[in-house]
């Protein structure tokens, strides 16, 4: 406890280790004025590459870390630094990281890998629309509010995360163009392609929910897992996908197009027919907002009345 900052020590508690992660580990912390039982992230500076990236990468870290308003992102409480650690205090995920629950092969039912992918398309579609592109999304990225399977979910870890700098585009539109490369004017270097990453990243984390097992692994075949990427060749083994819904693997497959510019985006994947599932979105949306506070029971009317009239714009004759 004596490598701790004082002012953290003096609020907070910590004890076992609850998570283990690459750049640094997790601890159950106990707040000493409520008793409320929170998790500490700690991050060794040292993890980073260079020192120039580290900090930089560490101050928009934790920039987006206290911006970040949605019920699908993890929320910080408290944060402190040393000399050689960040210390971030976080809202307790009991059901630990999605990684966990799908390793050793386990697929989840595919209503549970719906729910778990509808509230990453929107804590994506937040941080898009706040020009944040996380960059880094993977099962040990995404935590578990409870052991149960219906259970909310929240994206963490923006080390990798851009904020989208239009400004300094804008500045270089102001020089003279004649050195520019034509990818500067083109979809290449604007929120376009760029957000299309975490787009790819969540076809592989919605492969890996609804299949047990990764669509790129060094083990699979003679290529390598670079070359499989690369390529966008994967394959859906018939004994784990046999019982996979067509319209669930017409998404993954939307995903995981090699050409960003004709890769789903998010808000396509979140009006693709899959999604369009009213008691998964009830159930969603009562996770994310159980407060039923009245805006977001607002917004809960907006989504549900969107669905409905995609319903029935596609002649859709269930009656309401
Ligand atoms: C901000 C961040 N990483 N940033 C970074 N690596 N630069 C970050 C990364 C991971 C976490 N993980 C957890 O909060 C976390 C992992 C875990 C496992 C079992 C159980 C719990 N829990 O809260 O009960 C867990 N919480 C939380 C934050």
């Amino acid at each position: 406890q004596s490598s701790l900052p004082k002012e953290l020590r003096e609020k907070y508690v910590l004890t076992r280790g609850i998570g283990t992660g690459v750049c640094g580990e997790v601890k159950l912390a106990f707040e000493r004025s409520t008793c409320r039982k929170l998790a500490v992230k700690i991050i060794n500076k040292k993890n980073f590459k260079s020192e120039g990236t580290a900090t930089r990468n560490a101050k928009t870290e934790i920039e987006i870390l206290q911006r970040v308003d949605h019920p699908c992102l993890i929320k910080t409480e408290d944060f402190y630094q040393t000399d050689d650690s960040y210390y971030i205090v976080l809202e307790l995920m009991e059901g630990g990281e999605l990684f966990q629950k799908v390793k050793s092969q386990q697929q989840l039912k595919e209503s549970v890998a719906k729910l778990y992918f509808y509230q990453m398309l929107k804590a994506v579609q937040y941080l898009h629309s706040n020009g944040i592109i996380h960059r880094d999304l993977k099962p040990e990225n995404i935590l578990l509010s409870s052991q149960e399977d219906v259970c909310l979910i929240k994206v963490t870890d923006f080390n990798q995360s851009r904020i989208l700098e239009e400004a300094s585009l804008m500045r270089t539109l102001c020089g003279t163009p004649s050195y520019l490369a034509p990818e500067v004017f083109t979809h290449a270097s604007t929120t376009g392609y760029g957000l299309a990453v975490d787009a790819w990243s969540l076809g592989v984390l919605l492969f890996v929910c609804l299949g047990g097992y990764p669509p790129f692994h060094e083990s699979f075949g003679h290529q390598s897992i670079t070359d499989q990427i690369i390529r966008g060749e994967f394959t859906m083994v018939p004994s784990k996908w046999k019982h996979v819904s067509d319209q669930a693997k017409d998404v993954v497959r939307k995903l995981l197009v090699v050409d960003p510019s004709k890769r789903m985006t998010i808000e396509e994947a979140l009006q693709h027919p899959w999604l369009q599932d009213r008691d998964m979105m009830d159930t969603a949306h009562r996770l994310m907002y159980p407060s039923g506070d009245a805006a977001a029971t607002a917004a809960v009317q907006v989504e549900r009345l969107a669905t409905r009239k995609r319903g029935r714009d596609e002649g859709d004759e269930e009656e309401e």
